[in-house]
């Protein structure tokens, strides 16, 4: 049996051209899914793809292919589905497609092939066939023809069957025809038990040397395997053992009941019918197309054909009267011998298919293994980096705050706030004037800064505060003071202790009473080059508003002017 292409319009056979340009491929006949997709694809009417249909290679984009690792064979997607079809071309119907092309062909090849058929299924005309003569010319026509071209095809009939397109393409690994290979039926069974050797070795049409499948089985299949030999001997035990139970019971038929009716490959073990044995049986004008039975032709009737036939074309015969088949029909009608070592090679194939894609997987995922060890390598160095930086911070602040950097030390518990202070606990925070703080006196123009005030506790019974004035356009630093705030155990005495950078240090003492602090200047000292006017009295007022702002406000009596308010701040808590 020639591999050939089941695509309409296709001529691509095994075999022709340049070995391994053109692969074939099987139907996905176990997908359903992808088998509809692929019969969309093809588009040929009345037909029914068997194991033995092949689309060639020339129909897939390139991306439909991977390659094999080890021996970078092609190998077809598991996803893959044909995509590039010259459908504009005649139509090739059931059993039609590219005869034309390829009857040329053979006549080219000196008639070797010229009762072969086109391998996909078909009978195909031989080289004596007209290629202006209708396919549904009139039976008794084509019957005469037949029954005088089989005469002639005789001698070669029954060695026919192991013909170069007929017999089954032995297995890689068997060239020399062993064992007949499962995924080929019986027909190189058949031609096995016939012992003609005629053809082997006969000239393929591109010129190559074939065997007596006319197929080299690497232009299709992985490489075969041990268990491809083995199921391929299975195959042919199968084959054997049914011919032997089959030939004796099995009557002749007349030639015409050998015409096949629909496009069927040869079944496996000789089960199913083959347009292959049809070829060489059939003369060139044997079409495709049903051929209606004669009545009179029963299988007692004397046969056109003496010739003995193979035990498997007489199966066939059997089997040619019926409905064109369903791929289950197909299915169902194969042994079950058959279907097991039909699965047997599916999950030889498969398997092979699934070694080459965990290679692939396995490549990537010791790429992706290097990339994460160089990342994890980057992450480790910018660790280590970090880890420097952040010594570095802890050293710079034991260099700068040495009593401090015990205060900062990260998960160091704020001291607990001594219950003495804890009615002036509502000044705490750092607060910032907002809006500006406004200045004024009379001998001044009124003028506004911005102030941070600052106060908190380390624990001891006293608050710390300090406030910084800065102009508010410049930012320049004005008016400093900072000092402590201290209450007299178990009163609401308070005295308020502040040393300036005008050179004044004072003393205040007053009450606080709920959220309001009122003290009054109880000592003022300066240093002896103060500037005057010299402050002679200070009051202050803190407060904490109903908005929950800080409010101070600051009135100063000097040697020229009486008591009279020099500042107003309200202040906004940033931190709490
Ligand atoms: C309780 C604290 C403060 C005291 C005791 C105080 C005292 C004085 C005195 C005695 C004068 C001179 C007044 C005059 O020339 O007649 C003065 C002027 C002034 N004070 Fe204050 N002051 C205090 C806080 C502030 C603050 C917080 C600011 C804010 C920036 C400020 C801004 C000024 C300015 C701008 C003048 C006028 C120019 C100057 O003499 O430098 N003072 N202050």
């Amino acid at each position: 049996m020639v591999i050939c292409c089941a695509a309409a319009n296709c001529s691509n056979r095994q075999g022709k051209g340049e070995k391994r340009a053109v692969s074939f491929h099987r139907f996905p006949l176990k997908d359903s899914k992808r088998l509809i997709q692929w019969l969309k694809a093809v588009q040929r009417d009345n037909w029914t793809p068997t194991k033995y249909s092949f689309l060639c290679s020339e129909h897939f984009t390139k991306d439909s292919f991977s390659k094999r690792l080890e021996d970078q064979h092609r190998l077809l997607k598991p996803t893959a589905v044909p995509s590039i079809f010259h459908l504009a071309e005649k139509k090739r119907g059931a059993g039609g497609h590219g005869r034309t092309r390829r009857r040329d062909t053979r006549k080219a090849s000196g008639g070797v092939r010229a009762h072969s058929s086109d391998g996909d299924g078909k009978a195909a005309a031989g080289s004596t066939s007209s290629s202006s003569e209708s396919p549904m010319a009139k039976p008794e026509s084509r019957k005469a023809k037949r029954a005088a071209l089989q005469g002639k095809a005789t001698p070669r009939a029954a060695p026919g069957a192991a013909s170069p397109e007929q017999a089954p393409q032995a297995p890689e690994g068997s060239p020399d025809g062993g064992p007949a290979p499962a995924m080929f039926g019986s027909q190189g069974a058949a031609s096995a038990l016939t012992g003609d050797a005629g053809d082997e070795n006969a000239t393929s049409p591109a010129g190559g040397l074939v065997d007596k499948s006319g197929i080299s089985m690497d232009d299709f299949t992985p490489l075969g395997s041990g268990a491809c030999k083995f199921i391929g001997s299975l195959h042919s035990y199968s084959f054997s053992s049914k011919h032997t139970r089959e030939r004796p019971s099995v009557p002749r038929e007349p030639v015409d009941r050998k015409r096949l009716k629909r496009d069927v490959e040869p079944g496996c073990s000789g089960t199913g019918p083959g347009p292959d044995k049809g070829s060489v049986q059939s003369p060139p004008t044997s079409s495709l197309t049903a051929t209606p039975q004669k009545p009179s032709q029963s299988p007692s009737a004397p046969p056109a054909d003496v010739t003995p036939q193979p035990a498997a074309e007489a199966v066939q015969s059997e089997q040619s009267d019926a409905s064109p088949m369903s791929i289950n029909e197909v299915i169902l009608s194969a042994s079950g011998a058959c279907k097991l070592i039909d699965s047997l090679h599916s999950y030889c194939f498969s398997s092979r298919q699934s070694k080459s894609q965990v290679c692939c997987l396995r490549e990537q995922v010791e790429k992706k293994n290097g990339e994460l060890k160089a990342l994890r390598q980057r992450v480790s160095r910018s660790d280590s980096q970090v880890r420097q930086l952040q010594e570095k911070l802890a050293e710079l602040r034991r260099v700068s705050f040495p009593y401090l950097s015990s205060l900062l030390t990260p998960g160091h518990e704020p001291a607990r706030m001594n219950p003495v202070v804890e009615p002036l606990s509502w000044m705490l925070g750092t607060w910032l004037s907002d809006p500006p703080g406004a200045g004024t006196f009379p001998t001044l123009q009124p003028f506004q800064y911005l102030e941070e005030a600052h106060i908190s506790h380390v624990g001891q019974p006293m608050l710390n505060f300090s406030f910084s004035a800065f102009h508010p356009d410049t930012h320049k630093p004005m008016h400093r003071e900072c000092g402590f705030i201290r209450l007299q155990p178990d009163t609401n005495k308070v005295a308020f202790v502040s040393a300036q950078n005008t050179g004044i240090v004072e003393v205040e003492e007053g009450e606080v009473n709920g959220q309001e602090l009122c003290i009054a200047s109880h000592s003022i000292a300066r240093i002896s080059f103060a500037r005057e006017p010299h402050v002679e009295q200070i009051t202050r007022k803190f407060r904490l508003n109903s908005e929950g702002k800080l409010e101070q406000t600051v009135s100063m009596a000097t040697t020229t002017q009486p008591l009279t308010p020099h500042l107003h701040v309200t202040y906004k808590k940033v931190t709490p």
